[in-house]
């Protein structure tokens, strides 16, 4: 157990999960009964030793890398299905990638996303108030006006991104300044995102920004140890972990609830009077109020309701975006200096940036094609997920596999090994390499010879395209909709850093870090970096 404590060293969430961890496994050997089908094979487990499923478990807590190889070896690379043995949740039924569009197809009532992500996020107690999950309007926004308001929001975020570069990471032109990578992306990323969330000047306050941050956290935590509770104590214990949820947030509204009403005044003015000197925000505010009166929905335009729902939608949006920019950054910074990767990234951002003049667009950014490569094989090689695309079993006769004829009851969760397949070398060659330009050199190719070819490249590899082959972002009709803004954000978070700070290579990547079933990368990673001369 030392060792293992050790190893899970410097997370937030380890050291509760071990602990809750305990409890669970005496849940499971004295109440628990496995309902899931005899029929398919567990990875892990050896039925000749007592306890076997139970050792299976345990054994995920720091095998869950040689787990899932051995799975995809033995079952999902020949087309079958079997049990992964995870150790913060439910067992999971993982299906091969063959079996990704029956997954995906099966309508909300059979196979649920929501209640998937509610139940592994412990969503009756983390968000404040169960109405706000079960009915997630703020998923309909984020849906309905992200993608369609991204040209506004560009400019907005550009500019947060360089006014918060410059506070954390300074302007000293002479010397070199060692900056702790992980706490500068979520930094950036918190404001840059809550530029786009709540707008000026929220975004940027530091009392409303770290306690966002915090609650963030909090949401992790507490949904880890929800997670391997057995579900009786959950009214009692969730309860009390919501608490600091609670605290954390009234110390958001603070600040959200008066700048929501405000808002709220100028609107009600500038739609009664439109000669009113006053321009709306491109923000989720605006789009959430918007929404709000276009479907008559006025306990959506409800001041405190818009605070709560900016809660779920950070914490979607922020630990997300800066583990997956962390990442970016050292994968750049390790890649070795004969790969011309540093050199690659600022002579296409600086020729494109001059080329725009200065003035980032959806067309201008579409044209960093190694950037876009750079990020999402990142997100491929160093992926901090290792299963995705999980749903909830919901018919209380269960679910039936077509081909494989298994019966998964209610409640069961089924998804797929991502981690896997983003590592197979039948799909990408030299899988375990960080090839940054892997997905732009057929596009640069085809962008020399034009026509077809471009527009076919251009589908299928650009960062924010999702397949069974690439599954970061999920797939199919619940993946992301955050993805769209995420690219931008990330792309021009690169942008504003190589073309205005000079940043000192990595001698050799450090090692991310498996927890249980997630990869983290490291939290205490400085980098050195300078302003430009
Ligand atoms: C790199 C950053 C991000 C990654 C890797 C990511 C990944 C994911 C994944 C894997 C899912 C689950 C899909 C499924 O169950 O099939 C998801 C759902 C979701 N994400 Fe993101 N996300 C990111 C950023 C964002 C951002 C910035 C936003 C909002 C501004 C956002 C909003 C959402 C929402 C609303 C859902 C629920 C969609 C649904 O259930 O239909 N995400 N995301």
């Amino acid at each position: 157990m030392e060792a293992i404590l050790d190893a899970l060293d410097n997370s937030q969430v380890a050291r509760p999960l071990i602990l809750t961890l305990t409890i669970y496994v005496l849940w499971t050997v004295l109440f628990a009964s496995s309902s899931l089908p005899s029929d398919l094979p567990w990875i892990g487990r050896d039925q000749s030793k007592v306890f076997s499923s139970l050792r299976a478990t345990i054994k995920s807590v720091s095998k869950s890398r040689e787990l899932l190889a051995e799975g995809y070896q033995k079952y999902s690379s020949k087309g079958k299905s079997y049990i992964f043995p995870t150790c913060d949740g439910p067992r999971e039924i993982l299906v091969p990638r063959s079996s990704l569009r029956w997954l995906l197809e099966q309508p909300d009532n059979v196979l649920s996303a929501a209640e998937y992500h509610n139940e592994s996020l412990g969503g009756d107690y983390n968000f404040l108030d169960k109405y706000l999950i079960q009915d997630a309007f703020h998923d309909h926004v984020i849906y309905r006006s992200l993608t369609r308001n991204l040209q506004a929001v560009i400019p907005e975020v550009w500019d947060e991104l360089g006014r918060t570069f410059e506070d954390i990471w300074g302007t000293d032109r002479e010397d070199w300044k060692e900056v702790p990578l992980m706490d500068s992306m979520m930094t950036l990323v918190g404001r840059a995102s809550n530029r786009m969330l709540v707008g000026t000047p929220v975004c940027r306050n530091k009392e409303y920004l770290a306690n966002m941050m915090k609650y963030t956290t909090d949401v992790v935590i507490n949904s880890a140890i929800l997670r391997v509770l057995p579900k009786f104590l959950h009214p009692v214990i969730g309860r009390m972990l919501s608490l600091r949820n609670q605290w954390h947030y009234s110390r958001t509204a603070k600040y959200t609830i008066p700048h929501i009403q405000e808002r709220l005044r100028h609107m009600e003015r500038k739609r009664n009077d439109p000669s009113y000197g006053w321009e709306q925000p491109s923000d989720y505010i605006t789009w959430q109020i918007n929404l709000a009166i276009a479907e008559n929905k006025s306990i959506e335009m409800d001041p405190v309701t818009i605070s709560r729902r900016l809660m779920p939608i950070n914490f979607a949006a922020i630990h997300t975006t800066t583990i997956t920019i962390t990442n970016a950054v050292i994968d750049i910074l390790s890649a070795s200096a004969s790969k011309g990767v540093l050199e690659g990234l600022r002579e296409e951002i600086e020729e494109t940036y001059a080329a725009c003049n200065g003035v980032w667009t959806k067309a201008s950014l579409a044209l960093l094609v190694r950037t876009d490569s750079a990020i999402r094989e990142s997100m491929r090689v160093s992926n901090f997920m290792t299963r995705n695309a999980l749903r909830r079993v919901m018919p209380a006769a269960g679910v039936t596999h077509p081909v494989e004829n298994w019966t998964a009851p209610q409640g069961s969760y089924i998804g797929i090994d991502m981690h896997s397949i983003h590592h197979d070398p039948e799909i990408y060659p030299s899988p375990a390499e960080y090839d940054a330009f892997r997905f732009s050199r057929a596009r640069e190719e085809a962008s020399a010879s034009a026509g077809d070819a471009l527009d076919k490249v251009k589908k299928t590899e650009s960062m924010s395209t999702t397949s069974g082959d690439f599954l970061t972002f999920s797939h199919g009709r619940h993946a992301c909709p955050g993805r769209f803004f995420v690219v931008y954000e990330l792309k021009m978070l690169l942008a504003f850093m190589l073309l205005n700070y000079d940043v000192q290579p990595l001698t050799e990547r450090p090692q991310n870090k498996w927890i249980g079933g997630n990869i983290v990368p490291p939290s205490d990673l400085s980098i050195r970096v300078k302003r430009k001369a």
